[in-house]
């Protein structure tokens, strides 16, 4: 048995018509006109015909349940997490509220299919900064397929998972000119090391994140996004001692979600940007039967080092251009897009 209140069972798959697998009180019909998400900087994309989320202009984020197993375990993680009383109220700002689900016509044409219904975290944003970090040195986990293993593994292997207990999954980074943003190609910021990745957090809170600049980024925004009492360092700590604590859940696979808006004045000092963390993507979160998820904990625990050395030195030079990923695709663009996978 869990040692929370909610049962945290994977649905029962007896009927096979997919809308018919998820209960009956999640479903519901709103008729609004939704549309690709301009902000998104990771995972599966609805842009050309492909089965993606979705948003509408109430500040709702539309995901579609994945017809394997992935949806049904997103989904048990939501209603068991909304209903269990052991999470501090202050730890559930760090998870998008979750409005149920709802059968909406699906990005790919394939007509109606059910979606997580969840709050759109950048609405009402204007030129939101975002950066999807997937956290844990492996993102596979017992339970799985010894395919889905293997494919875990090389891909843990080849990024910079292994090596530092995250990979940054996609991030765009807005800068100070109308319309000016940066958003590296994915498959490039999956793989950076240690020294690249310092010099994309820089960038992340850098007036000019262009990474074809000679001088090091200005790391301008990086007291207020990153520090202060309620800025990104605070956040992720009040995390990591959640986790650890907590013992319920295995957030296998999951993203940490920086997210801050640009905007053009700097905040005054000591300001705050209103800089947020989101946990996000709960497909491959397993029982926790009562050990702590230490390799959620060691990645989280590694992101923060890289976070507080940019505070403490903010100056210090970077030792490695970005020219690996500057030469691909990785230039500031004029409303560069992601690809889609
Ligand atoms: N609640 C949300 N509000 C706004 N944007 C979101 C939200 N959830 C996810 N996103 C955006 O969508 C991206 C992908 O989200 P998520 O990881 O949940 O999807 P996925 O298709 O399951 O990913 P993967 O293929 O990596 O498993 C995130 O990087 C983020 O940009
Ligand atoms: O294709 P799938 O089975 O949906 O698995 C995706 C996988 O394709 C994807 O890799 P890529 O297409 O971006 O190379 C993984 O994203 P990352 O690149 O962030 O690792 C997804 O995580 C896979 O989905 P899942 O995590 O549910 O296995």
């Amino acid at each position: 048995m869990l040692e929370s209140d909610a049962k945290f069972t994977i649905f029962p798959r007896q009927i096979k018509d997919q809308e018919s697998r998820f209960p009956t009180c999640f479903l519901s019909f709103r008729h609004t006109m939704l549309k690709v998400p301009e902000h998104q900087v990771a995972g599966h994309q609805a842009l050309g015909g492909h089965l993606g989320p979705l948003i509408d202009d109430s500040g709702r984020f539309y995901k579609p349940l994945q017809g394997d197993e992935r949806g049904s375990k997103e989904m048990s993680f939501y209603t068991s997490f909304s209903s269990n009383t052991r999470v501090p109220e202050h730890i559930r700002r760090f998870f998008p509220v979750f409005h149920g689900t709802q059968l909406v016509e699906a990005s790919d044409g394939s007509g109606r299919k059910p979606h997580l219904v969840l709050e759109d975290v950048t609405s009402g944003q204007f030129k939101p900064c975002v950066m999807d970090i997937k956290i844990g040195s492996r993102t596979w986990y017992s339970e799985s397929s010894e395919d889905y293993i293997q494919r875990c593994l090389k891909k843990d292997m080849e990024t910079s998972s292994l090596s530092l207990g995250f990979r940054i999954s996609g991030l765009q980074v807005y800068g100070n000119k109308e319309s000016e943003v940066w958003k590296p190609e994915r498959k490039v910021v999956q793989k950076l090391d240690a020294d690249e990745v310092r010099l994309v957090l820089k960038r992340f809170v850098s007036s000019d994140p262009s990474p074809d600049l000679e001088s090091n980024p200005d790391c301008c925004y990086a007291s207020s996004v990153y520090g202060g009492s309620t800025g990104i360092l605070a956040q992720l700590l009040e995390l990591k001692a959640w986790f650890e604590d907590q013992t319920t859940y295995h957030f296998n696979s999951c993203s940490v979600l920086m997210l801050y808006e640009k905007k053009p004045l700097l905040p005054k000092k000591g300001g705050s940007s209103a800089a947020e963390v989101k946990l996000i993507d709960f497909a491959h979160v397993t029982e926790g039967k009562g050990v702590i998820d230490h390799n959620f904990l060691g990645g989280l625990c590694s992101f923060i080092k890289f976070i507080s050395e940019i505070l403490t030195n903010p100056d210090e030079q970077s030792p490695r251009a970005c020219s690996q990923y500057s030469d691909k695709n990785g230039g500031a663009t004029e409303n560069g897009a992601a690809e889609s996978k």
